[in-house]
């Protein structure tokens, strides 16, 4: 192949990167895209070997590749969603984006020599920085919407519907495995009046800091979810009925003694408390110990609010909300 046929202006206004090595690995023409996007000149590497005037290829790899192309006489390509990138250029736009190079296609391609030069390997590189920035774009979306979707708009907690999969899904183990398991269901106590006294901000703005101030009091591996107004679950996996009620314990002193600045003004609440814990026995369902977890919280608001109240096994039935 003639050098002139290799340096053909087409070539040279090229948008792509082509580079062509000999069955040596040495370069015999590159364009003027990667010229650019280098920052080198073709008479300053020409006959060098690829790997010293590129540092950090990928020369294992790519030997065994471009050997391939050379052996079976077939192309052999590369996508920037297997590897971003090949050769390490920068990209030259104006975007934010996690990596400064420029993500890329490559093909690897045999050249037809006549039967006594050497063989060559054309190596054509398309700048994919652009889809690869709306695949980091779409994929930041979508894990942003997951969480979004498991999340309550308001206290960032968990939202219902998801934290009673994660109760359903935790029951399963706790039966499967033989596990215990605990639950915990809490209100604020007198929330209207808090939400008269301080205006319906001043109640989500409680709401609000509760949330985030009792997350901090758990373990990473409780699930804590906002059940529905100002009721809340938490699940306790691994944990038997005194783990929870000493949980349970702490939350509602913490509360009771955490101040909150709103509007210059300082709030306290408290919360009433139910406590219960799973009982392995054959179809007990999430709504089972919800249903008990809530019979021992209405027995902590009948009994005086400010407390926690244990689900004693044999209730059958809601004591009357107190008022
Ligand atoms: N600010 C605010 N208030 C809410 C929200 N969801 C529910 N509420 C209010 O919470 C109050 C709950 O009142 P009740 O069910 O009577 O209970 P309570 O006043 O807390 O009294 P006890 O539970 O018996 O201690 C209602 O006034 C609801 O409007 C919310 O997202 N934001």
């Amino acid at each position: 192949m003639s050098h002139a046929m290799l340096s053909s202006p087409i070539l040279a206004a090229l948008n792509s990167g082509v580079i062509v090595v000999d069955d040596e690995y040495n370069i015999q023409y590159l364009n003027a895209f990667i010229e650019r996007h280098g920052n080198l000149q073709l008479a300053g590497v020409l006959g060098k070997s690829l790997f010293s005037v590129f540092a950090d290829l990928p020369e294992a790899w790519l030997k065994r590749k471009l050997m391939s192309v050379l052996d079976l006489k077939t192309p052999a390509f590369s996508s920037w969603e297997q590897r971003q990138y090949i050769f390490k250029l920068p990209h030259l736009r104006p975007i934010t984006s996690s990596s400064q190079y420029m993500a890329q296609n490559c093909t690897m391609l045999p050249l037809e020599t006549g039967q006594h030069e050497q063989p060559l390997i054309c190596i054509l590189i398309e700048d994919a920085t652009d889809a690869f920035v709306y695949q980091q774009h779409l994929s930041r979306t979508l894990i942003e919407l997951e969480k979004a979707n498991r999340q309550d708009g308001l206290t960032k907690v968990q939202n219902r519907r998801y934290w009673e999969e994660q109760l359903k899904q935790e029951i399963h183990r706790a039966q499967r495995y033989q596990h215990s398991l605990s639950l915990i269901l809490f209100d604020l106590d007198k929330f209207k009046d808090l939400n008269d006294k301080y205006g319906h901000l001043g109640g989500d703005f409680v709401l609000v800091e509760l949330s985030s101030f009792i997350s901090s009091l758990l373990r990473d591996s409780d699930l804590f979810g906002r059940y529905g107004g100002e009721e809340f679950g938490i699940i306790l996996p691994d944990t038997g009925l005194d783990g929870a009620e000493e949980v349970a314990e702490r939350i509602c002193r913490a509360v009771a003694d955490y101040p909150m600045l709103f509007n210059q003004q300082t709030i306290r609440t408290t919360l009433s408390i139910g406590v219960a814990e799973f009982v392995p026995k054959q179809h007990f369902l999430h709504d089972d110990l919800i249903r008990c977890a809530d019979m021992a919280l209405y027995n902590a608001k009948r009994s005086g609010r400010n407390r926690v109240c244990c689900y004693q096994a044999g209730e059958t039935d809601y004591h009357k909300k107190a008022n």
